[in-house]
């Protein structure tokens, strides 16, 4: 029990084994004073917080026994009502009871939300296996480690039960965590009847009015399907079908060449489908910086089994039938003119996701939704129509459509509470990395290189590019996966990162270092001193910040004795 509250507090000074005292100290009051320690200690205030909540949140179980669910505050049944329990309802609720308030979060659906149910959990699970299916196909690689192996297979229903096994797995862990911490868990569907009012129920009973001093609103989003096309949930899908896995076609269109576009065709590839991108912008994989996209291209769609039509609309997808197969039919982006038609077997919609904020009553408090997503201000606090924040009313995670990623939601919720308890806090979302979980992996923080250069321009500085390649790593050459780049976009006059992009093996753990550099406002200059074990892949930042020609004077703290 005592070795938990260390572990919630982070810090040695105030460990629970090096404070016996602690062992006195009423439940709330000893988690209480852990979030006081740390501001002692000159901790930032949460800036960026992982989703490692989710994994941690089974010893949380064991933290818990010293939490509970605080008193409301006078003339309200609770301090905090989230809206929502996925991970930024989860991320804001267990938050919001370590700093003593009293806390409620309303489900109309499964705990977990999309990222545990129908997003990161279960596609993780079946990436997992695709990259396993990869290295056990690739002769080539195979050979060069000096390994024989006769011949790799799969049972798609085994793969499939790992994912849902997953998803209910780290479902249960996070309902666990709630439970324990004491946060109460109110089922039905919930909306707001007015200032610091909601209501919830489920259809058909009788609904409940709780009054809250502050409401999240985490409704998270859902599939975005373009008008024309049609889903039937069994040849064309979304990626909530998808991950049930419930047949692999020989040849699927992907439709969208965003984060779910580009992990699908991983799973799909491996496990031996043909695949076909339709994507509307002109070059595939838009969103990120166009070097990685290129490079991306080059080692994750040319030399597989996959082919693409840029610059053209899915206008109309007809699901297969009567032995007729999958049709979709195209038309050119810009001129809207007739481009093509495919005969595929499946079709799986990866073309964004919406926000689900239909029926939150927010109409009572005079707010209107811009594309269905709730405007917010820098501090996640809803904007009513006329611009101006709604007192005690915040949005986070997909429903506000900042950044549609799940640690993101988490982070916003946990910057809602510090705030809803006094404590100034803004997220730096430029902070915050994301990663396309393929094979090898893509990862990024910050800036791409456009936008970089136009901020340059904007303000008026100069951007420097520098580059290094996962060939010359030890530890990468050993796994004989060498291929990979990691690109740092920075100012060289003041040795500022504005962007880090990464692909190659374990990008996605790789970012860490340059995301919570931004975060922590830590320069080149200083991190390049910062010593890396041999022989990592940590090793390829290193050499990134070592490379960087900053024109400003050393000040590293970094190897400056820290005192006792
Ligand atoms: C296939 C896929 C893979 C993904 N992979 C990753 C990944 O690897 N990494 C990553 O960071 N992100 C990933 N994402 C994105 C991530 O899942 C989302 O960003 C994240 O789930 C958003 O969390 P949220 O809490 O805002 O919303 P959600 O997770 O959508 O949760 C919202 C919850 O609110 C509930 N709800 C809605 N309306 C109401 C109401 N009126 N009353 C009561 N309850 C309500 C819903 O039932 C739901 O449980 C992926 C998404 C998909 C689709
Ligand atoms: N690893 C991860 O972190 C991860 C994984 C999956 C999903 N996600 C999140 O889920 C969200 C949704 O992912 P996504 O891949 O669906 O969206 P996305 O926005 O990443 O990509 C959608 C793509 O579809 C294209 N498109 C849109 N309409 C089209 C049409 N009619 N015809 C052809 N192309 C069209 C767009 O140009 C874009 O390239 C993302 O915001 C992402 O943050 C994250």
């Amino acid at each position: 029990m005592q070795a938990s509250l260390s572990l919630s507090c982070a810090s040695p000074v105030i460990s629970a084994k090096s404070n016996p005292a602690l062992g006195s100290f009423s439940k709330s009051s000893a988690l209480r004073f852990c979030g006081l320690k740390r501001e002692v200690l000159g901790f930032r205030s949460v800036k960026s917080v992982g989703l490692g909540r989710i994994q941690r949140s089974v010893s949380r179980t064991v933290t818990a026994a010293l939490s509970g669910n605080g008193s409301a505050s006078k003339g309200f049944d609770y301090d905090l009502v989230i809206i929502g329990a996925g991970v930024g309802g989860h991320g804001a609720a267990l938050h919001a009871v370590e700093e003593g308030l009293k806390t409620a979060i309303i489900e109309g659906d499964v705990i977990g939300g999309t990222c545990v149910n129908r997003g990161c959990v279960p596609s993780k699970a079946l990436l997992a296996v695709s990259g396993r299916m990869r290295e056990l196909q690739s002769e080539h690689h195979l050979k060069a480690l000096g390994l024989q192996v006769s011949s790799a297979g799969y049972d798609r229903q085994g793969v499939a039960d790992h994912a849902n096994n997953l998803a209910s797995k780290i479902r249960s862990n996070l309902t666990n965590s709630l439970k324990a911490l004491g946060v109460d868990i109110l089922n039905g569907v919930g909306s707001i009847v007015g200032p610091q009012k909601v209501k919830y129920g489920k259809a058909g009973f009788p609904e409940t009015e709780i009054t809250a001093k502050d409401i999240i609103i985490a409704t998270g989003s859902v599939p975005f399907v373009p008008n024309g096309i049609e889903v039937d949930g069994k040849t064309v899908f979304t990626s909530d079908h998808a991950l049930k896995l419930e047949w692999v076609p020989d040849w699927i269109a992907i439709v969208g060449s965003g984060y779910i576009g580009l992990e699908f065709s991983d799973v799909y590839t491996a496990l031996g489908s043909e695949v076909t991108f339709v994507e509307a912008l002109d070059q595939l994989m838009p969103g990120f910086d166009p070097e990685i996209g290129k490079l991306a291209q080059r080692i994750l769609i040319n030399p597989r089994n996959v082919d693409y039509h840029t610059g053209v609309f899915a206008k109309k997808i007809t699901p297969a039938k009567d032995g007729r197969p999958v049709l979709i039919e195209l038309i050119d982006a810009k001129t809207k003119e007739p481009s093509d038609t495919l005969e595929v077997d499946a079709a799986l919609i990866a073309t964004g996701r919406a926000p689900f904020t239909k029926g939150l009553g927010l109409e009572n408090i005079n707010v209107v939704t811009q594309r269905g997503f709730v405007p917010i201000d820098d501090h996640m606090q809803v904007l009513d129509a006329g611009g101006n924040r709604v007192p005690h009313l915040y949005c986070i995670g997909d429903a506000n459509g900042k950044m549609m990623l799940a640690h993101a939601a988490s982070a916003q919720g946990i910057s809602v509470v510090e705030r809803v308890c006094g404590k100034e806090n803004v997220l730096n979302h430029l902070s915050i990395p994301a990663a396309c979980f393929t094979h090898p992996e893509i990862s990024m923080v910050g800036l791409t290189e456009p936008q970089a250069r136009e901020k340059a321009e904007q303000e008026g500085f100069e951007v420097s590019i520098a580059k290094t390649s996962f060939k010359a790593n030890t530890k990468a050459l050993a796994e004989n996966e060498g291929e990979g780049l990691a690109k740092l976009i920075y100012r060289p006059d003041t040795g500022e990162i504005l962007g880090v992009h990464i692909l190659g093996l374990h990008a996605a753990d790789l970012i860490h270092e340059a995301s919570n550099a931004i975060a922590l406002g830590t320069r080149i200059q200083d991190i390049k001193f910062a010593v890396h074990a041999h022989p990592t892949l940590s090793e390829v930042l290193d050499e990134l910040f070592k490379s960087a020609k900053v024109n400003c004077a050393v000040s590293h703290s970094v190897n400056e004795p820290v005192a006792a």
